[in-house]
């Protein structure tokens, strides 16, 4: 069976290989494991909920309609929580669209967020449909986001992959092809050029990387061996956090406490502006996660 289906998850088998799955609970519509060849490739705390009560911590949370907090009082999304309200609420199953690739659709609109979320952006005067699709390769997961507003009035928004990546030892992993790009560092609020050829880890690490080339390719490195690439589509901007040893310890469900060692987020998104769409317009967003291959260096000279 590519596809099984519980109250609260779905199940994606790959038909070449039963231990090649990916499980996503309905709540949030989040990843919370994808399995390749019997190898776990995300990272979900041992302490994470997943009985609906809170977002999911690690796996794939999606971030809608605003990133963070949004700081103007003016704006429509002001209320929210941090990262908004798609991460929690429980999005509704529309079943399996192709058997192989086996790729299922997950929806979400007014009708599946709380009321008392929902009045929170604009005061619950928008109308919109998202459409989660998740298709499963042998040794590729993608992830696409449709957004259409169904309402009359023009709405803005921030879309976000929070994706938590497992590896073996965030000390001995690098990530490339950010050089020369713009970036905004949240633990000093300070934008910068990125000078580094690749990025490595040693302290808490927080960072909007802005406007990225959409032909670039991230790709998470350990001693010579390329662990992941992500290839992004239509989503300009790319978070970087490792929480490291203090903000682990502060953070509850964030378990165990040396955990930040084995996980890396890498978030494509639009996050350093806001998506404009008017009534009646639709938008498409997406991530590619593939496995191993080759190192791929890219400059902004090419
Ligand atoms: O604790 P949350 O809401 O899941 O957020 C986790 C992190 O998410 C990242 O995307 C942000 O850049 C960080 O600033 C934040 O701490």
């Amino acid at each position: 069976m590519p596809v099984d289906e519980t109250e609260t998850q779905v199940i994606l088998t790959h038909p070449s290989d039963p231990n090649t799955k990916v499980t996503i609970l309905k709540y949030g519509a989040t990843v919370i494991s994808w399995l390749n060849k019997g190898e776990e490739k995300l990272w979900v705390s041992e302490g994470a909920f997943l009985d609906g009560s809170k977002p999911v911590r690690g796996g794939i949370p999606l971030v809608f309609p605003v990133f963070g907090k949004q700081k103007s009082e003016a704006h429509p999304t002001f209320k929210l929580p941090q990262h908004g309200f798609a991460r929690n609420s429980t999005w509704e199953f529309l079943g399996q669209t192709t058997a192989n690739p086996p790729t299922v659709e997950f929806g979400l609109g007014p009708e599946q967020v709380s009321p008392d979320l929902l009045k929170l952006w604009g005061d619950g005067s928008y109308d919109f449909t998202l459409i989660l699709t998740i298709k499963l390769e042998e040794d590729k997961l993608t992830t696409l986001i449709d957004i259409e507003n169904r309402g009359s009035k023009e709405f803005e928004f921030n879309w976000l992959f929070h994706t938590y990546y497992r590896i073996p030892d965030i000390t001995d992993t690098l990530v490339n092809n950010l050089v020369d790009q713009s970036c905004f560092d949240q633990l000093l609020a300070e934008e910068y050029t990125e000078k580094s050829p690749v990025i490595s880890f040693h302290e808490e690490f927080d960072r909007i990387y802005q406007k990225v080339p959409l032909d670039k390719t991230f790709q998470i490195i350990e001693f010579g061996k390329v662990l992941f690439n992500l290839h992004r589509i239509n989503l300009n901007d790319t978070v970087v956090w490792n929480p490291w040893i203090k903000k682990s310890e502060a953070t509850a469900d964030f378990f165990p406490k040396n955990g930040y060692l084995n996980m890396l987020c890498v978030e494509p998104g639009n996050v350093s502006s806001f998506v404009k769409l008017g009534a009646g317009e639709k938008w498409q967003g997406g991530q590619e996660l593939s496995l191993g291959g080759e190192i791929k260096v890219q400059t902004n000279i090419y």
